[in-house]
């Protein structure tokens, strides 16, 4: 089929074609308005991009246009839906804990609460979380890990092996094999969290109320090791403003009977999506 470049593979090359395009604009536009600048300005973007543009590969010479286009793409696969997926099985997750919710709705508010300009009658609509606002947001940062250990955007990720290896249990691996491991299962083993390893606990990630991390081996939603996700700690920061801004925002509540269907692909998304109403707190 691939060689015949027809049905699926047609397909599956067109898309490409329509992703590498989209990515070659961006790419264009991005070194045009660059060129437009100069000195300060030029320096004041710090984007990822334009990070990569100005960098030097081993010979010495800037990054082709290929080079920046496979991060453009690298970017956008692997961190957008990981993020929004996630985004959905956590609000799926406060539907069926409403204490978690509330808790997390309290710490917001007082977060906010500690703001000199508290007492001015903000508008609740107009507040945009700083920074070290969402720093300090760690039961919230506890109760989206609860939900990436239950519900990791990747379920199972694969390895390839480069040289033969003998595992410390005895299993031969040979050059060239693959290894599977089962990020959803080991998420939910008793061996590894314990009884309560179905439960929806934030509280497991907390000591003294400070947010405490796991070891990537045991908690593996991010991978580990030299190829750990290199934009976790982005997706934490995108994923509590976005919690946080909506949580502070709205009642969010699911339509009931829609159904709520995992769907097992790269990422373990929602079938049929979440569907939920807002009301706006008052
Ligand atoms: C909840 C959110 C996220 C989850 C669960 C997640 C998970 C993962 C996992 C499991 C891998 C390893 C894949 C492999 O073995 O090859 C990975 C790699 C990667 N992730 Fe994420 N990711 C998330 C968000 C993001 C975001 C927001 C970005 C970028 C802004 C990002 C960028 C990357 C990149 C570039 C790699 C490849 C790193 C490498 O191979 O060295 N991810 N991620």
């Amino acid at each position: 089929m691939r060689f015949l470049n027809v049905g699926t593979e047609k397909k599956l090359n067109k898309s490409i074609r329509e992703v590498h395009e989209f990515a070659d604009e961006v790419i264009r536009a991005r070194k045009k308005e660059l060129s437009s600048y100069s000195g300060e300005n030029k320096r004041r973007l710090s984007d990822l991009l334009t990070v990569f543009m100005g960098l030097k590969d081993d010979e010495g010479k800037l990054y082709s246009d290929k080079f920046l286009r496979d991060i453009c793409v690298n970017f956008i696969l692997a961190g957008r839906d990981t993020s929004s997926v996630a985004l959905s099985w956590f609000f799926w997750l406060l539907e069926k804990n409403p204490a978690v919710k509330d808790k997390i709705f309290s710490e917001i508010c007082g977060i906010v609460g500690e703001r000199d300009e508290s007492n001015m009658g903000e508008d609740r609509g107009s507040v945009v979380f700083r920074p070290e606002e969402v720093r300090k947001m760690e039961y919230l940062q506890a109760a989206l890990s609860e939900a990436l250990r239950l519900y990791p955007s990747v379920p199972v990720d694969i390895k390839e092996v480069i040289e033969d290896e003998v595992f410390p249990d005895g299993t031969v691996l040979q050059k060239g094999e693959k290894v599977f491991y089962a990020i959803y299962a080991m998420g939910r083993m008793e061996t590894i969290w314990g009884k309560d390893c179905k439960e929806f606990k934030p509280e497991r990630w907390l000591k003294d109320g400070r947010f405490m991390s796991k070891s990537a081996y045991k908690f593996t939603t991010f991978n580990g090791g030299p190829r750990l996700c290199i934009g976790k700690d982005f997706a934490y920061f995108q994923m509590k403003f976005v919690g946080a801004s909506i949580i502070y925002n709205y009642q969010v509540k699911m339509v009931e009977n829609y159904p709520v269907v995992p769907r097992l692909a790269l990422t373990m998304y929602m079938k049929y999506g979440l569907k939920v109403t807002l009301n706006r707190r008052t």
